[in-house]
């Protein structure tokens, strides 16, 4: 019984493929829950059609009973029936509203609920996943879409229901060949909007996932802005998002045409009824209709029929269009969420950045006098620092957590500008390199690394814009330590899930990454920190024999022992020198060094160390 119960369940959601099949079964469970706010809600809407039956037969009772009849008194009094609808119509709209709160509230609740569940069970999931930002998109503006559009749509479509029935009703009332005049323009005006719907249900649809793929784009750009900066991937990173912006661009543009067609039918159905009316006038009055059911059927087209027929099409076309597609991707959820970190479209059309040619033996960095704050009125992080890195050299700069090491790093880097001061590589201030790509010069490789899903071989080549042969790939895997990670993936071509891999093999692959590099100056900011000692120390090793200039912001004690020199900071003070000179000279270092104790060789000759980080 259960097995058949499944197996009718799936092959239903098999064939329910549209979003107005897939949403019927719903929509009917949810509001046979409801009959009694529906029965409300009709009961309220009786006196709505009263309202529109009494304000055309009181008029044309008025004029032929009264005024043309020369009964002015009859007139007067048709007149107050007709002006009491009025207040009849009022009450009725009071009611409704009353009575509306029931359904539009239970239905954006459950939708919260929904959005939030489902989120939750992807966040248990997928942890790697979890920061998934077009759910609040889904929370908050399409749940306020769905609860507003919901609520339009129902009072409309009760609206023209109910004022269609009095109308129709007063029209066969006045004379039955008013209907042959209205109803045939009415109909084809309604037929071409309902054509519309589909087209532009699907343009909606377009537009809405545009949004919520910039959403997801810029969270993601706004999580690794560090990374995509650290890398030098700027202009790529802008180009994907530009693609995205165009996509949004795009699909608003289409939803306009359709909406300009839409405008056509309301014309044909809004205007067409009552210019056939009034160039019929003549020939209905012939066939002994009075003048008052002439003004009588006038009054129900523009007071009543064509306002709510108004109404509806804008409605149904806009709200309800919108409606449609929402409650389906909160209901039913949109297809996979785009992944945040696909690779980035290979770059065709951009003039190659001038080369800088690499200086023998690698960049000497200066720093001289150099006043970096956060803010006008902050701290400065570096006070008037002075720092000379030889060509070649393997520098580690050492100090307490939040003292300025990043800061240092990323001002070497041309990341950020110096107050006061200069910042040169090679002889030439990192900031007046306008027109060359920095990443050419220098690699900077921060804590959180960044991997893209792509292959590793991509991946690991993201930073060269040359390429490098498989055997160039090999040796800097084995270098660094990637190895057991490509023979572990399968290969430099097997594609990379970034989600599935852990932060130290992340580490690995950016390391690959930064050791393929042309860049005669590397720097790392705690870009080890997710190694452990002996894969630190491989790493570590493999860039120190590399050639160029190392910069390394020490996770470790021992990577300090491996520098030629140690820059410690300290507060707005620095001091530069050997392991040896600086446990003579400084303080801080020397406590620094002390909270470190060697453990037995755990690798051969090498040093391991108590897990504690300076930082
Ligand atoms: N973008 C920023 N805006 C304002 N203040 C910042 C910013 N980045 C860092 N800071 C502040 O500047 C100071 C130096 O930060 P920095 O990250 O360079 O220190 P750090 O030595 O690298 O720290 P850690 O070892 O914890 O990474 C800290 O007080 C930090 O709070």
């Amino acid at each position: 019984m259960t097995t058949a119960t499944t197996a009718t369940t799936a092959t239903t959601a098999t064939k329910a493929t549209t979003p107005t099949a897939r949403l019927l079964p719903k929509a009917r469970r949810f509001l046979r829950r409801r009959i009694r706010v529906l029965l409300l809600l009709a009961g309220w809407s009786l006196l709505e059609s009263a309202h529109t039956f009494l304000g055309g037969y009181g008029l044309a009772k008025a004029l032929d009973q009264g005024f043309l009849a020369g009964h002015t008194g009859v007139g007067l009094a048709w007149l107050g029936v007709t002006a009491l609808a009025v207040v009849v119509g009022g009450l009725a709209g009071r009611g409704v509203f009353r009575g509306l709160a029931g359904l539009v509230e239970p239905l954006r609740d459950g939708l919260v609920r929904q959005v939030v569940s489902r989120s939750l069970t992807q966040a248990v999931s997928h942890p790697a996943r979890a920061a998934d930002s077009a759910v609040v998109s889904r929370l908050t503006n399409q749940t306020e879409i769905a609860r507003d559009s919901f609520a339009g749509l129902v009072l409309v479509a009760r609206s023209f229901v109910f004022t269609a029935a009095g109308a129709v009703l007063g029209l066969l009332s006045l004379a039955p060949e008013l209907l042959l005049i209205v109803v045939p323009p009415l109909a084809a005006g309604l037929l071409l909007f309902l054509a519309t719907l589909r087209p532009m249900a699907a343009r909606q649809r377009a537009f809405l996932q545009a949004d919520e793929d910039l959403s997801t784009q810029f969270g993601a750009v706004a999580e690794g802005l560090r990374d995509v900066v650290a890398c030098g991937a700027q202009q790529r990173t802008a180009q994907r998002a530009y693609g995205v912006i165009e996509d949004e661009a795009r699909a608003a543009r289409q939803l306009a045409g359709w909406a300009a067609v839409r405008c056509l039918a309301l014309g044909l159905a809004g205007q067409l009824p009552i210019l056939l009316l009034l160039v019929t006038a003549p020939w209905l009055l012939r066939q002994g209709l009075t003048p008052g059911a002439v003004l009588g059927a006038l009054a129900y087209l523009t007071q009543s029929l064509l306002p709510a027929l108004h109404t509806l099409m804008n409605a149904l076309g806009s709200a309800g269009t919108r409606l449609l597609v929402v409650l389906d991707r909160l209901t039913t959820g949109p297809g996979p969420a785009p992944e945040p970190d696909t690779a980035p479209p290979p770059l065709t059309a951009q003039e190659p950045a001038p080369r800088i040619p690499a200086p023998p033996g690698g960049p000497r960095v200066e720093l001289r006098e150099v006043t970096f704050a956060y803010g006008p009125a902050a701290q400065p992080v570096l006070h008037d620092l002075d720092l000379s890195v030889e060509p070649g050299e393997h520098l580690v700069v050492v100090g307490p957590s939040g003292i300025g090491k990043s800061t240092l790093t990323a001002l070497i880097a041309g990341m950020l500008a110096p107050g006061r001061g200069e910042i040169s590589v090679s002889g030439r201030p990192v900031h007046t390199r306008s027109g060359t790509d920095p990443s050419q010069l220098r690699v900077l490789i921060p804590q959180q690394a960044y991997v893209f899903s792509g292959t590793l071989r991509e991946n690991l080549l993201y930073l060269c814009p040359d390429g490098a042969p498989t055997p160039a790939l090999e040796a800097a895997s084995d270098a660094v330590g990637l190895d057991p990670l490509v023979s572990r993936l399968g290969g430099f071509d097997a594609p990379l899930d970034p989600g599935a891999l852990s932060q130290g093999e992340r580490q690995l692959i950016a390391l690959g990454r930064a050791y393929l590099s042309p860049a005669p100056l590397v720097l790392l900011d705690e870009a080890t920190c997710h190694l452990d000692p002996a894969a630190e120390m491989r790493a570590e090793r493999a860039f120190a024999e590399r050639p160029g200039t190392l910069i390394v912001v020490a996770h470790r004690i021992t990577s300090a022992r491996r520098a030629d020199r140690i820059l410690v900071l300290d507060g707005t003070r620095a001091t530069c020198g050997t392991h040896e000179e600086l446990l003579e000279r400084s303080p801080l270092y020397r406590d620094l060094a002390g909270s470190w104790q060697p453990d037995a060789p755990e690798h051969g000759e090498h040093l391991s160390v108590k897990s504690r980080s300076l930082s």
